[in-house]
């Protein structure tokens, strides 16, 4: 049987196959992601988990579904316990101080897309918010398992693969999947479009955001 999941997995296709095709993730395998761009996106990146995070406890406080109240503060716990701490290594590891990152303002897609959820969250509904989380859990897994067989020659890049194919990670990413599809079985047909819609956004902020790290994108003004 095909689930929610599987289908608006499908819509959101094109975009997933661009980020595993992205220059940002062929050259973290290959080694050769300059580390001034590994950094920036590091940077960024601590923006979006935290918020992320937030997220996690904002979208708990509606939801009735009490494994999935649980889940989702369990998942910002476990946020600050494992990818954000494992992110910690990897700032001291590259000079990365507190100072540098709170004076380092968010680049315009990793603002669109934070926005882009909690709109999902405020101006539409909590099981909109979380298809709208889903592609983060989900895409990095499948990034990571691609990954991991070759591996990257760069330590730091091999690191980041690994903490995506873990184990934990992936049980994470399979109780965010069927609680997508729990939310979806209450939902009717007009709300999985607006689920669907969320997830298929967050997709295309995903890809945006490789080309956000590449570019090192700031606010400017552009011709
Ligand atoms: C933008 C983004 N998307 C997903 C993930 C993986 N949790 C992440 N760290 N950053």
């Amino acid at each position: 049987m095909i689930t929610f999941t599987d289908q608006i997995h499908q819509a959101a296709a094109p975009f997933w196959q661009k980020s595993f095709e992205h220059p940002f993730i062929h050259e973290l395998q290959a080694g050769t992601l300059p580390k001034d761009v590994f950094r920036y996106y590091l940077i960024q990146d601590r923006y979006y988990l935290s918020e992320f995070g937030k997220l996690h406890e904002l979208i708990a406080e509606q939801v009735d579904d009490a494994h999935g109240k649980q889940f989702l503060l369990d998942g910002a716990q476990g946020l600050k316990d494992g990818e954000i701490a494992v992110r910690e290594g990897f700032f001291e590891q590259l000079g990365i101080t507190p100072d540098e990152v709170a004076s380092t303002p968010i680049a315009p897609t990793a603002y669109n897309y934070v926005n882009h959820m909690y709109a999902e969250l405020y101006r539409g509904t909590p099981q909109q918010a979380i298809a709208g989380l889903l592609p983060c859990y989900w895409l990095y897994n499948q990034i990571g398992q691609h990954l991991v067989a070759q591996g990257s020659p760069v330590k730091l890049y091999q690191r980041w693969i690994e903490t995506y194919d873990s184990d934990d990670y992936t049980d994470s990413v399979d109780q965010m999947i069927a609680l997508t599809n729990r939310s979806a079985d209450q939902a009717d047909a007009a709300l999985k479009g607006k689920m669907k819609t969320a997830f298929v956004r967050s997709s295309a902020y995903e890809l945006a955001f490789w080309q956000m790290a590449l570019d090192q994108q700031k606010w400017q003004v552009t011709a």
